[in-house]
């Protein structure tokens, strides 16, 4: 994704799908024992080390969750479902930011644990992968419901940005 801006330009690399080929790949061929090898990684898969996937429906339910926030005027723009284009500051900074986001959630529960010494965050246990996962499902299930995720205070639901793209 090519990013410029008067002065400069950037290229950014999100690696969305080669990421989730891995993380499907490590979680579909789970083994029911952590004694028996994994059969695709079986010296282990250092899955700790994967950002999250940057789509579509995580950055939508972290702004639903009020994790992200998002300006009056991007918010006017996926209401009106306009499409953003590949590689433009909107979609950069929506994708950007849900990594980003999914980053900070990781450390925060790693400090809670640490916290409630719950075996003091051990690192690897706490993937970004993992949170990723439950968030996609999360926003799968909050999909058809009026009120989205209940039980918690939640900014409305906005639809998910759209951008035609084959990195998604
Ligand atoms: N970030 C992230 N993106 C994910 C997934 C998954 C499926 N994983 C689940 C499967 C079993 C487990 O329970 C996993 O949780 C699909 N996608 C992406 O969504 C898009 C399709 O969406 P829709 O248009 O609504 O069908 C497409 O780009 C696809 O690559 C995920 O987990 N995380």
């Amino acid at each position: 994704m090519i990013y410029s801006r008067p002065f400069a330009t950037l290229t950014v690399y999100i690696w969305k799908r080669a990421q989730i080929l891995v993380a499907e790949a490590w979680a579909a061929f789970y083994p029911a024992s952590p004694s028996t090898p994994h059969p695709l990684f079986p010296t282990g898969a250092a899955i700790h080390e994967l950002t999250m996937f940057a789509d579509y429906r995580v950055p939508q339910i972290l702004h639903h969750l009020r994790i992200l926030s998002y300006p009056p005027a991007l918010v006017k723009l996926l209401r009106a479902h306009v499409p953003l284009a590949p590689g433009s500051p909107e979609e950069l900074a929506i994708r950007t930011a849900s990594i980003v986001a999914v980053e900070r959630v990781r450390q925060e529960i790693l400090r809670q644990a640490e916290e409630d010494d719950e075996g003091s965050g051990d690192d690897e246990d706490v993937s970004s992968v993992l949170i990723d996962f439950y968030l996609w499902d999360l926003a799968k299930r909050a999909e058809g419901e009026a009120d989205g995720v209940g039980g918690v205070e939640t900014a409305p639901m906005l639809p998910i940005h759209r951008t035609r793209s084959i990195w998604y």
